[in-house]
């Protein structure tokens, strides 16, 4: 009994001292999370940590107090200062450990800043916009953006169900960079698409939580049950990896001519980070995008677009300035990682947007609240505005707030990669058809968040495709 009592004794002195700390800097916030990030952790169980820190966000302001030890921020100087402050920002925090593939840290999951920008030198030249735009990637992007079409010619009259083909579509692009010519063939091939199916149904959000913030727990379950099967996509690219030939334009090229320091365990788990990155954050983006379009208030949209993109045959991808808007305002109102990316204060403290915060402190920005949070900058936040990209009053500031793809050295090395395969796309689709919603679509599309990313909820999206005439 008495051990009970100096249980809670200690508790109680331990709250008092955090307390104390927190008042200190006097982050605004509910009066809770100076005692305890139970509150914080409960949201994030339920898979509405965004939706609860934009709530909070909207009471007490852009900057907002989560735990005794976290403060989020919604501003362009927190967002700076945490992300672009010396280049690549502050060190991302142990969270990234849940990123680690075949047990190694890939360039994402890295901690520590020197070998982090070590390995994105390695990568930079593959994934700027000139390797992308001159090499056979962009032959890929194009061979797989026309079997999309012809889905969606053989699906007249009837629907196509757009979150799977825009899965694959991912899928077959980003593995034709990183292993062409062994990519896969998910739009055509069976056992392709059971790999979609692998890296784009994972419903673990509960098991990597716990994982994540009681690693000892998580570590006594994993002895007790029996170890799982090397997933099938694990499986792929290990064998990608050590059989496969590569293009020289293929990412695992450019990693094997660095064999000499990087060993293939480590390629695997590289390859195996910028598949997973690259799959659901694109197909999200383009399945969002296009359901948006298919509402009947987009009507209009999707004409202006269509208009844009019959007069302009031989434009190139970057001149089509309707079609530019169009993805931006569906990245800002539906960022496909729209949740906080954690960082470290650095160990002297620093004082961000104001307030002094000790080191070690956890800190972030998340795109959903960056992206609405300013109503000057972004007027009528929440609605689909593509029009608003045109203006060129408040450009650099719209701009400045965009940040579904962050920002600073930490930033997405696939963006050009990404926006290479959405535009293409959405040009071929656009061009040629008109959707709307299928009748028989019933399935939820609100935003659902997971560990990171989100995705449409119910991962199905039914669309119609008719064609325009010339
Ligand atoms: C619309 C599509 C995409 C979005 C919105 C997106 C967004 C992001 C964001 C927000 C980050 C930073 C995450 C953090 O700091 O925790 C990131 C990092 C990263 N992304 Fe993307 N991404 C997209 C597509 C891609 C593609 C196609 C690839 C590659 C095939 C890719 C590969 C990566 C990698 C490797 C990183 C880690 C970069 C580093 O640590 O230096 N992403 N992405």
């Amino acid at each position: 009994m008495y051990t009970l009592y100096l249980l809670v004794a200690a508790w109680l002195v331990y709250l008092f001292l955090t307390t104390l700390g927190a008042i200190k800097t006097k982050v605004p916030g509910p009066w809770y999370t100076n005692l305890t990030s139970f509150v914080l952790k409960y949201y994030e169980f339920q898979g509405k940590r965004r939706v609860w820190i934009h709530s909070l966000h909207e009471r007490y302001g852009p900057v907002v107090r989560l735990a005794p030890n976290e403060v989020a921020f919604a501003n362009l100087e927190g967002m700076k200062e945490i992300y672009q402050s010396g280049g690549s920002g502050y060190d991302k925090t142990e969270f990234y450990d849940l990123f680690k593939q075949y047990g190694r840290r890939p360039m994402f999951a890295l901690l520590n800043r020197n070998e982090h920008s070590q390995r994105r030198k390695i990568f930079a030249e593959r994934y700027a916009m000139t390797n992308i735009l001159t090499s056979t990637i962009l032959q890929g992007i194009q061979q797989n953006a026309a079997k999309v079409v012809e889905k969606c010619v053989a699906s007249a009259g009837s629907y196509l169900d757009t979150y799977t083909v825009l899965h694959c579509y991912a899928l077959d692009c980003a593995s034709h960079a990183l292993f062409n010519p062994s990519g896969t063939k998910s739009l055509d091939e069976k056992d392709d698409y059971k790999l979609m199916e692998d890296l784009s149904y994972d419903n673990r959000l509960q098991s990597r939580l716990v994982q994540h913030h009681w690693p000892t727990l998580a570590s006594i379950r994993s002895c007790l049950t029996p170890k799982p099967m090397m997933s099938l996509s694990h499986s792929f690219v290990l064998n990608r990896v050590t059989k496969s030939k590569t293009e020289d334009s293929a990412l695992l090229h450019k990693l094997r001519s660095k064999s000499n320091d990087i060993e293939e365990i480590q390629m695997a788990a590289e390859c195996m980070d910028h598949l997973a990155a690259g799959i659901d954050t694109t197909g999200d983006a383009l399945c969002f995008l296009m359901h948006e379009l298919s509402l009947p208030r987009s009507l209009p949209i999707q004409s202006r677009l269509n208009q844009e993109i019959k007069n302009h045959p031989n434009a190139k991808l970057d001149d089509l300035p309707y079609m530019d808007a169009v993805i931006k305002e569906g990245l800002r109102l539906f960022p496909p990682i729209p949740m906080s990316l954690p960082r470290y204060v650095p160990r002297e403290g620093r004082t961000i947007s104001g307030y002094q915060l000790p080191g070690n402190s956890i800190v972030s920005c998340q795109a959903y609240s960056m992206h609405l949070m300013d109503h000057s900058v972004f007027t009528h936040p929440t609605e689909f505005l593509p029009e608003r990209w045109l203006e060129k009053e408040g450009e650099a500031e719209r701009n400045r707030l965009f940040f579904a793809f962050a920002a600073g050295g930490r930033g997405c090395i696939g963006k050009n990669l990404a926006l290479v395969e959405m535009k293409t796309l959405i040009r071929e689709i656009y061009g040629r058809f008109q959707t709307r919603i299928s009748p028989e679509m019933c399935s939820d599309m609100s935003i659902d968040d997971q560990i990171i990313a989100s995705r449409p909820k119910d991962q199905k999206c039914l669309l119609i495709f008719q064609e325009v005439a010339v």
